[in-house]
């Protein structure tokens, strides 16, 4: 199959990920581009619905902290994940800054079209290298996920809209355990190949350790380039800052982060929230990567968002900073 033509979104300029000669060497990356999730991932599995001016604020709270893209709320099912069921009041109802890109999740051509009729400039699809946690998920095989998928990304060549794609399970499944590193590196190729600008490999029950994140990028990164994928690291085992400091070794110059840690997927029982993106940040700071995130406003964020949910936030640094 012919590779299909890949749209960038307009931030690719600023934080560019780096090439493959660059990640040979073994150095950190100058540079990495954080994706706040808080906003979809973090809120996706909150028991009480969340008000929609409190997401509202919070996206635009973390507009204000130097993110470049936030992603913003899901075009699903609302029977599927009631939780996002008010999509299209956030993004009509958020400031959408400029340089800032808010895409939002769309797991086929109806939520791809709800998606854009509320004014998203950026979408992810999102896929799974496990049959059981796709059925689970998804509601199809893998197979037909893809099929669906190549709908979604026809219809956002037409319209010039950039596609990040996610492939859940990468270190581990909740119904079928380990996963081999040769499935991962199947599904991501093929949704890179369908046009996805980035691949961002989800550790969904954040099982991983960086041995296994080494064993599985080596195999990736054969049919993937480097510059393409990014890191979702769950925290349940506590190995996610752990995970994403041997991804960056490894060249990657994209991670995913959750505001206070928030967060977990309605279809992953048990699974914790994603790393947070406070400690994210500080972690990237004392390497001295940039971010461009300033990180005393993030931790704001964070506690705005735990007040409004009456939760304590997952981010030690936040914890740390508190005791101080
Ligand atoms: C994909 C479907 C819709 C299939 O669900 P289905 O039931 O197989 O869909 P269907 O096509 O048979 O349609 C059934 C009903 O849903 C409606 N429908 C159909 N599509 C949509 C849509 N887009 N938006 C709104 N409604 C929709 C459709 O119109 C119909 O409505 P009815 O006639 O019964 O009234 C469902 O399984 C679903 O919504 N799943 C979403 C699950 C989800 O959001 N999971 C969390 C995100 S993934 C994640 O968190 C992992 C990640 C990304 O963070 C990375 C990681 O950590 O690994």
């Amino acid at each position: 199959m012919a590779a299909a033509r890949r749209l960038f979104p307009r931030w690719a300029g600023s934080l560019r990920p780096v090439s493959s000669a660059a990640a040979a060497t073994g150095a950190y990356p100058k540079r990495v581009k954080v994706v706040e999730v808080g906003p979809r991932d973090g809120l996706q599995n909150e028991k009480n619905v969340v008000p929609t001016p409190v997401k509202i604020n919070l996206i635009n709270m973390l507009s204000e902290t130097g993110l470049q893209v936030i992603e913003a709320t899901s075009f699903v099912s609302p029977k599927w994940v009631p939780q996002m069921a008010d999509h299209t009041e956030v993004m009509q109802g958020i400031n959408k800054l400029p340089g800032i890109s808010y895409p939002v999740l769309t797991p086929n051509l109806k939520g791809f079209q709800a998606a854009v009729a509320a004014g998203a400039k950026e979408v992810s699809i999102f896929g799974a290298a496990s049959e059981l946690f796709t059925k689970k998920n998804i509601n199809c095989s893998i197979e037909e996920s893809l099929e669906r998928f190549d709908e979604v990304m026809k219809a956002a060549r037409e319209a010039s809209i950039p596609v990040r794609g996610y492939v859940s399970c990468v270190l581990g499944c909740p119904y079928e355990g380990k996963i081999s590193a040769a499935k991962v590196a199947e599904v991501s190729k093929k949704m890179y190949s369908m046009g996805c600008y980035e691949i961002s490999l989800g550790d969904t029950i954040g099982v991983g350790t960086p041995g296994s994140m080494k064993e599985m990028l080596t195999v990736v990164m054969k049919e993937v380039p480097v510059g393409a994928l990014a890191v979702h690291c769950h925290d349940t085992y506590g190995q996610a800052l752990a995970n994403i400091l041997v991804a960056l070794q490894m060249g990657v110059s994209v991670v995913d982060a959750s505001v206070a840690g928030l967060g977990g997927c309605p279809y992953a029982q048990g699974a914790s929230g994603n790393v947070a993106t406070e400690d994210l940040v500080y972690m990237l700071n004392g390497l001295g990567i940039h971010t461009g995130v300033d990180l005393q406003k993030l931790m704001d964020t964070g506690t705005f968002i735990c007040n409004a949910l009456n939760r304590k936030t997952n981010s030690k640094v936040s914890q740390a900073s508190c005791r101080l």
